[in-house]
């Protein structure tokens, strides 16, 4: 029995797999908490994008916040994939990882100097310029390198992409692009820039979005502004419709990345802009559902109001529970004949917001693993060291054949660049 959403995760008798590794003998084997990731799925996912943009000029750039980790971004690089970057750091990590600078565009509303530079002297295929501060120090930074810098607006067409307020980008109060209404005049401006070569326009309206039409409302807010653009002769090469493509974790129906693009595609299309290169950034729904974090139960603790399941894994492995109330699947690894009973599952660290699921029926022992779902993205990438917790390690399968691409961080690491005073 496959699960939601997880194409390359099964149940076998009564055990879980993730392609053909069973997730209990890998969290005897390395350890919890415990990430463990399917490249099959990764590649599959990517290939949904590739499939759908075939025979036209595109370029699919993974946009590596979801998960950063070094074999995750080389899976990626070697299948062609181009990315996405907010960060030196994370330009840094994607070219360690073997990328070309020459298929990685850069976002993000504070790029510094010292980045912008970083980046240039790279040769990154696009800057995505979020306001006009940001342009003006980034020509200057190319002149001072003798270069000019490939740009493209980030605008913000002020569409409600109908999902969580903190993961929703494209809206007028948010912090993100130049507003739909400015945007024209700040082309006029990064066309006369002596460090700005325009390329292209961008947009990216929010995260973990269900539906079509918010991509097709920013779309069309796109082309009018495009159209008004050239017509004032600037020329734009490509459109750069972001990420935020959602997944499923419960009972969600995303559109699949083929459906959606071929929607999009019909727009552009129809609105004559065919010849455009498209660029896309999809994170979550590359990574999202390839991944499940593995945890131990630790101790069983009945109540009178509610029953706590206390597990290895906690807040600072996987965020996502307590920032955004956000539901995960949590599964045994193997199934037990027992009655299940209804619990909290909970971390041990120190803060009442640490749990990372609410009310589930699980029948569960001390000893037992459990699999969280879905974890593939925001899991790692944004896990923290609080209360001196060092990171989980992470696995990656491929078929049967399971390969540690992270160790398990330890305690001295942690404070390795800490000195006492005398
Ligand atoms: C600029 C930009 N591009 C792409 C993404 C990827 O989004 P998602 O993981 O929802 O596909 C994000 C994050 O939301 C982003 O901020
Ligand atoms: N971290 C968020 C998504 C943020 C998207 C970043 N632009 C999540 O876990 O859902």
């Amino acid at each position: 029995m496959t699960l939601p959403g997880a194409p390359h995760l099964a149940r076998r008798g009564r055990d879980l797999y993730l392609e053909d590794c069973q997730l209990a003998t890998l969290a005897q084997q390395h350890g919890t908490p415990l990430y463990v990731y399917s490249q099959a799925s990764m590649l599959d996912a990517l290939a949904a994008y590739q499939r759908a943009l075939a025979g036209r000029p595109h370029l699919i750039c993974y946009a590596m916040k979801a998960n950063s980790s070094l074999a995750v971004l080389q899976t990626f690089a070697r299948a062609g994939c181009g990315f996405d970057i907010v960060s030196g750091g994370e330009l840094q990590r994607v070219l360690a990882a073997g990328a070309s600078a020459s298929k990685v565009v850069f976002s993000g509303v504070g790029k510094t100097r010292t980045e912008m530079r970083q980046a240039l002297e790279a040769g990154v295929r696009c800057f995505n310029v979020e306001s006009e501060s940001e342009l003006a120090l980034l020509s200057q930074v190319a002149v001072e390198l003798g270069v000019r810098a490939p740009v493209s607006l980030r605008v913000n067409p002020d569409v409600d992409a109908g999902t969580h307020p903190y993961i929703s980008t494209g809206l007028k109060g948010n912090k993100f692009g130049i507003a739909h209404e400015q945007a024209l005049a700040v082309y006029r401006h990064a066309a006369q820039l002596p460090g700005i070569a325009v390329r292209g326009i961008d947009c990216h309206i929010g995260s973990q979005l269900t539906e079509v039409a918010p991509f097709l409302d920013a779309l069309d807010r796109i082309l009018d502004l495009v159209e008004a653009i050239e017509a004032a002769g600037i020329t734009l090469h490509h459109l750069d419709l972001g990420g935020g493509l959602g997944i499923t974790y419960t009972d969600e129906t995303p559109p699949s990345a083929d459906e959606l693009i071929a929607q999009l595609l019909a727009r552009i299309d129809a609105r004559g802009h065919g010849h455009r290169e498209i660029v896309f950034e999809p994170g979550r729904s590359l990574v999202g559902n390839a991944g499940v974090l593995l945890t131990e139960v630790l101790y069983l603790k009945p109540g009178e109001t509610k029953n706590f399941c206390i597990v290895d894994a906690a807040m600072n492995d996987l965020m996502r529970p307590a920032m955004y109330e956000a539901w995960m699947g949590i599964v045994p690894c193997t199934e037990r004949d027992a009655p299940a009973v209804t619990w909290d599952v909970v971390g041990p660290v120190c803060e009442s917001g640490d749990w990372l699921g609410r009310e589930r029926e699980l029948a569960v022992a001390p000893g037992d693993h459990l699999a969280i779902l879905s974890a593939g993205a925001y899991g790692m990438a944004m896990a923290s060291n609080y209360n001196t917790r060092g990171r989980a390690a992470e696995v990656m399968v491929r078929g049967h054949q399971a390969t540690l691409i992270r160790r398990r961080e330890s305690a001295a690491e942690l404070y390795a660049n800490e000195r006492l005073i005398d």
